[in-house]
C-alpha cells in the first residue's frame, strides 16, 4: 500500500463505517477511537487536487458515501458525509463556466492563504443565491484574492454593484486584476481597511435598507458585530450569507473548545434564536449559515 498521509483515517473510519451505519452506542474504546481518526484526518487535511487514492483504497471505499446516521432520531432519512471521492464528484457537477474564476483559483492556490477562498462548489451557490434574488447591491466582507466576490460580480446586472471589503491591499490587487480582467471592475466598489468601519460609514451615509445580499468570510470572532451592522444594511427579504459556520467540524466536537471554535458555536447559537432573521445551515465547503432578513 502506498504511504499516504490521508488512507489510515480513510481505512480506520472504513472499519468503523458497520458500527456508525447500524446507530448502535459506540463503547468506550470505539469513542475513543472515532476522536484520535478524527484528529489525525483534522492534521492531515485532505486536499483533493492532490489526493490520489491508491489502488487498495479504491477497492477498500468502493462505497462513496459514509452514511453518518440513518435512525429514528433523523427520521430514517439516511445522511450522508463527503469523502475525497464524493466530493470530486461533486466537484465535477460544478459549473465554474467563467475560464476567469478558474485562472483566478488557480493563481491563488500558489498564495499564502490559499486555503481560505472559498471553493467552486461555494462560489456556484454564491451567484445563484444572487441571481434568485435578483440582486443589485451587495456587500462582502473578506475579499482575499477575490473568488468569492467575482462569482458574484459576474452575475450582477451592469447597474449592480458590490461593497467589497479587505483589509490587505496585496490581495486586494489581485482582486481588482481580476475584476478588471473579467469586465466588472465597473461593478466593484473596493473598500481597503477594516470591514466594521466601511459597515458603520455606509450606515453613516444613509444606506441602510439599501443591500439586497451580503456575504460574510472575514474574522470569525468579528461575526456578531458584522452582523449586527449587515442586519441594518440589507433590506426585508434580503440575504446574509455567513462562512465557515462548521469550522472544519470543531464546533460539534464537545472536546474542542479554543476561543475561535467557541466563539462560532456561540454565534450559530444566538442565530438559532433570532426571530429576526429565517435561517438555513448548509453543509458546504466548512459551512454557510443562508439568512433571510425578515
Ligand atoms: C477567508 S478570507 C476571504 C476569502 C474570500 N471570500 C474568497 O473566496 O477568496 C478572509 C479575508 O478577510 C480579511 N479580513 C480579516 N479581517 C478583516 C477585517 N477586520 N476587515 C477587513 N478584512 C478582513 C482577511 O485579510 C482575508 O483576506
Amino acid at each position: 500500500m502506498e504511504d499516504s498521509g490521508c488512507e489510515p483515517n480513510l481505512m480506520s473510519l472504513h472499519l468503523l463505517k458497520p458500527i456508525l451505519v447500524d446507530c448502535r452506542p459506540l463503547s468506550r474504546t470505539q469513542c475513543l477511537l472515532f476522536h484520535r481518526i478524527r484528529a489525525s484526518s483534522r492534521k492531515s487535511s485532505v486536499h483533493v487536487s492532490s489526493w490520489k487514492p491508491s489502488d487498495h483504497l479504491r477497492r477498500c471505499c468502493s462505497t462513496d458515501a459514509f452514511v453518518v446516521a440513518s435512525d429514528d432520531k433523523y427520521g430514517n432519512k439516511q445522511v450522508i458525509s463527503v469523502n475525497p471521492r464524493l466530493y470530486d464528484y461533486i466537484l465535477g457537477n460544478v459549473r465554474e463556466p467563467e475560464a476567469i474564476l478558474r485562472k483566478l483559483r488557480e493563481e491563488t492556490a500558489t498564495m499564502r492563504g490559499s486555503q481560505m477562498q472559498v471553493s467552486p462548489d461555494q462560489g456556484q451557490l454564491l451567484s445563484m443565491l444572487v441571481q434568485i434574488l435578483g440582486a443589485k447591491r451587495c456587500i462582502e466582507v473578506g475579499v482575499y484574492t477575490g473568488y468569492s466576490s467575482l462569482a458574484i460580480a459576474l452575475v450582477l446586472p451592469e447597474s449592480g454593484c458590490l461593497v467589497a471589503c479587505e483589509r490587505d491591499e496585496k490581495a486586494l490587487e489581485v482582486a481588482a486584476r481580476y475584476y478588471e480582467q473579467a469586465g466588472v471592475l465597473h461593478k466593484v466598489h473596493l473598500k481597503c481597511g477594516l470591514a466594521k468601519d466601511t459597515l458603520k460609514f455606509l450606515l453613516e451615509n444613509g444606506e441602510a435598507s439599501s443591500f439586497d445580499f451580503a456575504f460574510v468570510d472575514a474574522e470569525k470572532k468579528m461575526y456578531p458585530e458584522y452582523f449586527e451592522l449587515l442586519l441594518q444594511l440589507v433590506r426585508v427579504g434580503g440575504i446574509i450569507v455567513i462562512d465557515n459556520v462548521l469550522w472544519h467540524g470543531k464546533v460539534a466536537d464537545p472536546l474542542v473548545n479554543d476561543a475561535k471554535t467557541a466563539s462560532i458555536r456561540n454565534f450559530n447559537k444566538a442565530l438559532m434564536e433570532d426571530e429576526r432573521v429565517d435561517i438555513s445551515m448548509v453543509p458546504i465547503g466548512d459551512g454557510m449559515t443562508i439568512c433571510r432578513k425578515r
